[in-house]
């Protein structure tokens, strides 16, 4: 059984997703948003270590490797660490758009158990564009990149300026970040002021 709930349906006013002109280019990896991150970030070893490349348009693809520390069932991924994946995944999208981006909504269906060991296989796209609201879809598969699905979801993804991390983040992460040349520098890939 799968379907989504009304507020992931884009309005009919929406509009077709448009790549940013200096996005990475289809095949690039586009890197971590910030070295601590648990979905993206190599500081931290019991994290997803997700790597993204750039496909067509405003598309995506992405491997996530589980590891004995995302186990739910003896064996087998954490629905919840399943739902990180996806919630990476299809935060990453914003970086095609170069528009800083949080999730507000993420329904994801369960379709397969995914055994530690295993690689995910992440596919994810931009379907639609309603002034602030970034409407997305991702499916990881299993076995590669045709195989059959695991896991899906749909994303409501609401723009912020990046005031929304420095009002609401920890104040030392926050200030630690100001002092990271490399973090300033990602930071202005979307062309914002850290
Ligand atoms: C430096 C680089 C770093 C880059 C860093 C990138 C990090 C990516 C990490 C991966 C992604 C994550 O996990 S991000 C972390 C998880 N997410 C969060 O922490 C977000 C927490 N929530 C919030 O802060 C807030 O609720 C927001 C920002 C999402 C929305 O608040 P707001 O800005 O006041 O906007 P608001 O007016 O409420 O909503 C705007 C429109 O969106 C709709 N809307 C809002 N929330 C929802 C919702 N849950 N479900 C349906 N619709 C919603 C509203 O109805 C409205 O529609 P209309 O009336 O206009 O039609």
């Amino acid at each position: 059984m799968s379907g989504s709930s009304s507020s992931l349906k884009p309005p009919a006013d929406a509009s077709a997703p448009v790549r940013h002109p200096e996005a990475p280019s289809p095949g690039e990896l586009l890197g971590a948003h910030y070295d601590q991150c648990f979905g993206c970030g190599g500081e931290q070893p019991h994290g997803l270590l997700l790597e993204a490349r750039a496909g067509e348009g405003v598309s995506l693809t992405a491997e996530f490797t589980v590891q004995p520390a995302h186990q739910g069932a003896p064996g087998l991924a954490h629905g919840g660490v399943l739902a990180s994946a996806l919630d990476e995944t299809l935060g990453s999208l914003n970086w095609l758009l170069r528009t800083i981006a949080v999730t507000g909504r993420l329904e994801t269906d369960f379709v397969r158990p995914v055994p530690v060991g295993s690689v995910l296989h992440l596919q994810a796209r931009v379907t639609a564009v309603a002034g602030r609201k970034i409407y997305s879809t991702a499916t990881g598969r299993l076995g590669g990149p045709d195989g059959p699905v695991a896991v899906r979801a749909d994303a409501l993804f609401i723009e912020v300026k990046v005031d929304h991390f420095v009002d609401n983040g920890r104040p030392e992460e926050i200030r630690a970040a100001m002092n990271d040349p490399d973090q300033v520098r990602r930071a202005r890939a979307f062309e914002v002021n850290p």
